[in-house]
C-alpha cells in the first residue's frame, strides 16, 4: 500500500483531499502519519509495517467505522477519528450464528442507520444489526462484470444485498433470498434505492425452501455454502455456473455433492481474501455440465 508522510496534527485537514484512500487506515509513528495514496496520485514510499495495531483494519461504512480484530489503543482510535471524522467507531468482536449477526462494541460517537456508496451502489444499512463484508469488494466487481443481462440469478445468502443489487444493475433477474428480518429489509430497501425492484424478487426465509425453478447462476455467499449445495443443484442445470463460498479450499466437498446429485462440473478455485493467519476466503466456480 503506497502512503505520504505528513505532520500527525495534519491529519485532520486531509479531510476533503483527493489523494487520500479513506478505505485504509493511516499508520501514525513518533508524530508521523502515514497516509494511504488512492490509485494515480504520488505517493512517498510504502506504509510501514504497523507495530502497534494488530487488528484486521477498518472500514469506513458509511459514515462508521467499523474495526475487526483487538482493541486498537487510546492513540490508534484517536488517529482514526482525525483520519476520517467518522460519527461513530465500532469494534466487531465477531459474527454471531447463520445469521452473520454482528457482535459489536461502541468504541466512539453514535452508531446506528447509515448510507454506504460503494462501485456505484447505494447500500442502507446499520453495520451494528447486519454484517457488510466490505472486503469481497473485488468479488462483487466480479460477480458484477460476469453477470450478463436477463440471467436467471438466484442469491441463496444475499443479506442487505450486496451480490443482489450488481447483479441486477448489470440486467440479471435476481431471486434473492434471506433469512435474517434486518437484513433483509434493507435488501428491498436497496433494490428500490438502486432502481432495480422490477428485476429483484426477495424473498425472507430459508433459502432451501425458497429456491424454485432453474438459474443460470446461483450465488451461495456465505461460508457453510457446500452443505446447502444438495438443495442448489436441484435447481440448475447444464451451463449454470454455482458460486460457492468456503473458508479453505472445497473442492472434495463440493466434488462429493456433485457425485451425489448425479451432476458432473468443472471447478475454478478463486480466493477472495484472507481471512485469519493461515485461512482464505475462496470461492469456487462451479460450471455444470
Ligand atoms: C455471509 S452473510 C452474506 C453477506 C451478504 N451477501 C451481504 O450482503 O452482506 C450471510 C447471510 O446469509 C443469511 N443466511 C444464513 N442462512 C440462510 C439461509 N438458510 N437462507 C437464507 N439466508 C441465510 C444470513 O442471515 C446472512 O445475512
Amino acid at each position: 500500500m503506497r502512503a505520504r508522510k505528513v505532520p500527525q496534527e495534519a491529519l485532520a485537514g486531509l479531510r476533503d483531499a483527493d489523494w487520500v484512500d479513506r478505505s485504509r487506515r493511516p499508520y501514525v509513528r513518533d508524530g508521523v502519519a502515514w497516509v494511504p495514496v488512492r490509485e494515480g496520485y504520488p505517493a512517498d514510499g510504502d506504509l510501514p509495517e504497523r507495530a502497534l495495531y494488530t487488528g484486521r483494519g477498518y472500514h469506513l461504512i458509511g459514515e462508521i467505522a467499523v474495526l475487526h480484530g483487538p482493541a486498537p489503543t487510546e492513540a490508534e482510535l484517536a488517529a482514526i477519528i482525525a483520519h476520517c471524522r467518522p460519527r461513530g467507531v465500532i469494534r466487531v468482536a465477531g459474527l454471531a450464528g447463520e445469521k452473520r449477526i454482528p457482535k459489536i462494541e461502541v468504541l466512539s460517537g453514535t452508531v446506528g442507520e447509515t448510507v454506504h456508496r460503494e462501485q456505484g451502489y447505494t447500500f442502507h444499512l446499520n453495520p451494528a444489526v447486519v454484517m457488510f463484508a466490505q472486503g469481497n469488494r473485488t468479488e462483487k466487481v466480479r460477480m458484477a462484470a460476469l453477470v450478463r443481462p436477463g440471467e436467471r440469478v438466484a442469491d441463496m445468502f444475499a443479506g442487505i444485498g450486496y451480490f443482489t443489487v450488481p447483479a441486477a444493475c448489470s440486467g440479471a433477474e435476481v431471486h434473492a433470498m434471506e433469512l435474517n428480518r434486518a437484513a433483509f429489509e434493507y435488501l428491498e430497501r436497496n433494490s428500490i434505492e438502486n432502481h432495480v425492484e422490477g428485476r429483484v424478487r426477495a424473498e425472507h426465509g430459508d433459502c432451501r425452501n425458497l429456491l424454485a425453478g432453474y438459474y443460470d447462476r446461483v450465488i451461495m455467499g456465505h461460508f457453510d455454502a457446500p452443505g446447502f449445495l444438495p438443495a442448489a443443484l436441484a435447481h440448475v442445470r447444464r451451463g449454470s455456473v454455482l458460486h460457492v463460498h468456503s473458508i479453505g479450499p472445497a473442492e472434495t466437498e463440493i466434488r462429493r455433492h456433485l457425485q451425489d446429485a448425479g451432476r458432473a462440473g468443472t471447478i475454478t478455485v478463486h480466493r477472495v481474501k484472507k481471512y485469519a493467519p493461515r485461512a482464505w476466503h475462496m470461492v469456487q466456480d462451479v460450471t455444470i455440465s
